[in-house]
């Protein structure tokens, strides 16, 4: 990482001095304005060229409907998701998070749920548990979202999602008529 770490963000695991155990990492990537797939693909190269994290699985591509949209015709979503094994603390992760979203024109709108053409969420970080406005984990809403859980499910069948199961179980109680499998895009990994 070649951003300077916030001091304000005290992160219990990165105060021990100690070596951070390795993280098994749940991204999930999304894009609805400008050159949706070239900003996925570029998130995924800005992973995989961070230090200390180490991409394992990428998932096929969707073209998702907007869930909880501000605006009616909204433009529709390229989403996926992005596996990592890391020794980064969870707060710095965060941190690398929102800059590759800045790195592509990332727009912070204060209207929710605005178009963007590019987000990067963390969906689980190991075992580690976070509960203010600049992290929260595991995702708050991830396990109600069809566009995170089944190209999740695509790397990772027997996946289960921290407190809430088993993500195939998950999957199947959710409506998943609003995503596309796009096959004729194809993420690659460096
Ligand atoms: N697990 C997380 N993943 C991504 N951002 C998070 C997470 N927890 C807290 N945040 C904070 O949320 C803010 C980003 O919110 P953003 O507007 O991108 O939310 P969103 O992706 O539109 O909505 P949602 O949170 O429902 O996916 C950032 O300030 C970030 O620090
Ligand atoms: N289809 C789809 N809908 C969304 C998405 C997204 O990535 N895909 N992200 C949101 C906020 O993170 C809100 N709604």
């Amino acid at each position: 990482m070649t951003e300077t770490p916030n001091p304000n963000i005290v992160d219990a695991d990165s105060l021990t001095g100690e070596m951070h155990p390795i993280r098994r990492v749940v991204v999930a990537l999304g894009s609805n304005l400008g050159e949706r797939f070239a900003a996925l693909q570029g998130a995924v190269d800005a992973l995989a060229d961070t230090p200390d994290f180490f991409v394992t699985g990428v998932s096929p591509v969707y073209e998702t409907e907007p869930v909880d949209s501000p605006v009616e015709d909204a433009p529709k979503f390229l989403n996926a998701v992005v596996l990592a094994d890391t020794t980064l603390p969870a707060a710095r992760l965060m941190e690398r998070a929102l800059a590759v979203e800045d790195a592509f024109d990332r727009e912070r709108s204060e209207v929710r749920n605005a178009p963007r053409t590019l987000d990067v969420d963390l969906i689980v970080v190991g075992d580690r548990r976070a509960d203010d406005d600049f992290l929260r984990l595991p995702h708050p809403r991830a396990h109600e979202r069809a566009f995170v859980l089944q190209p999740w499910h695509d790397l990772e069948p027997d996946a289960t999602f921290p407190d809430r199961g088993a993500i195939a179980d998950l999957l199947a109680e959710i409506d998943g008529s609003g995503i596309t499998k796009r096959d004729d895009l194809v993420l690659e990994v460096q």
